[in-house]
């Protein structure tokens, strides 16, 4: 952590008040691990019935009972591959008989690792775009054509990342299957409004999970590197992100549709601006550079 931090504690606990989403039901992919478990865990703390889906029934089981233990609040956990379309729609009619169709779903499930793009076999390619993009684009249909037909309104949120927006080298396959998340939330944004759904994005910068760190930096080399570049001095929380799930998705944010929220502490912007790496230069530096400056004369 870099001293600004000290400026930028994050505050871990639940923000909006108590029972926001009772007698609500959240459908949240990936809820078993990272962030998916800490946007299940504040929605169950505000008094949803959560579902979450992944590949893994175990540690879906395992984060299910944790939870409903802490909150008394049901918790369901349903195996789903949603690279499946077929699984994806045994997952939906699972849920529809244990809580009936959701009000809130969270597409945060995603695939990702490092890798030269001359490394990257077409298999590995599909292995990220079949998770990221496809697996969106059939839990969000399948739930969509449901909810329209039983003329219910919901709110849809994916989770993608501020690389989302300038792509970026190494990770190729999730930078491209992120922007398409995006295209697709954007455009169902303009086009369901009709049927009572929304749909917004939040774009994470790095937030410590198990997931993504052993993926992204699997030797640590570059988190210090990271850490430096964020203005805030700092990663993020998952409870921060929780928080602003449970904000966009809650009757708090019923005009918010097509919204991309980043939330990364800055990292994004302090990347990209051509003149920010003069963060470097003292102020003595910057005496000798005035004078230089204010020395130049008819050019
Ligand atoms: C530090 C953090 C900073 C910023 C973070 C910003 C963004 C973060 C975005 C994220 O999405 S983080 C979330 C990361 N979490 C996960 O990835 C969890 C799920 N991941 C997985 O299950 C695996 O990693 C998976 C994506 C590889 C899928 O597993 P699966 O069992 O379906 O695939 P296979 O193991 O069969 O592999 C498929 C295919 O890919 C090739 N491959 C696998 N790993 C690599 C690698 N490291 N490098 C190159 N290629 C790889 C593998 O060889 C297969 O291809 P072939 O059949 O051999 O051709
Ligand atoms: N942590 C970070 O720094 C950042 C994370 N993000 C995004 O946040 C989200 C959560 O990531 P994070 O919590 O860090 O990482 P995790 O690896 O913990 O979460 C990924 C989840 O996706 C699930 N998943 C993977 N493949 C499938 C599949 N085929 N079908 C169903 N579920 C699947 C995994 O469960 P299982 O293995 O059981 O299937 C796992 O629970 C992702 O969308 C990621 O891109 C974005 C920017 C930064």
């Amino acid at each position: 952590q870099l001293v600004q931090s000290t400026f930028f504690p994050p505050a871990e606990g639940v923000m909006l008040p108590t029972g926001s989403f009772s007698n609500r039901v959240a459908f949240i992919t990936g809820g078993g691990t990272g962030l998916g478990r800490a946007m299940t865990s504040t929605l169950s703390q505000l008094g949803a019935q959560c579902v979450i889906a992944s590949r893994k029934l175990d540690v879906l089981q395992q984060t299910a009972e944790e939870i409903s233990s802490q909150t008394g609040n049901k918790v369901h956990a349903v195996e789903c591959d949603v690279r499946d379309p077929q699984a994806v729609a045994r997952c939906v009619e699972r849920m529809e008989t244990l809580t009936g169709l959701p009000d809130v779903i969270i597409n945060n499930a995603a695939g990702n690792f490092v890798c030269p793009s001359e490394r990257l076999s077409p298999n590995a390619w599909r292995s990220i775009t079949d998770i990221v993009l496809n697996g969106t684009a059939f839990v969000t249909l399948e739930l969509g054509k449901r909810l329209i037909q039983s003329r219910k309104g919901a709110s849809f949120l994916a989770i993608t990342t501020i690389y989302a927006e300038s792509g970026s080298g190494f990770v190729v396959p999730s930078a491209s299957a992120k922007a398409g998340v995006e295209a697709l939330y954007k455009s169902l944004a303009a086009e369901w409004g009709r049927y009572g759904h929304r749909f917004n994005i939040i774009q994470p910068g790095p937030i410590r999970t198990k997931g993504a760190f052993s993926r992204l930096d699997p030797t640590g080399a570059f988190e210090k590197a990271m850490i430096s570049r964020i203005p805030t001095g700092r990663l993020g929380k998952p409870a921060e992100i929780a928080n602003l799930a449970a904000f966009v998705s809650s009757d708090y944010a019923t005009w918010m549709s097509g919204a991309v929220i980043r939330l990364d502490g800055g990292e994004y912007v302090s990347m990209a601006g051509e003149f920010n790496e003069l963060r470097r230069v003292t102020p003595d530096q910057w005496k000798m550079m005035e004078a230089m400056i204010r020395n130049t004369r008819g050019s």
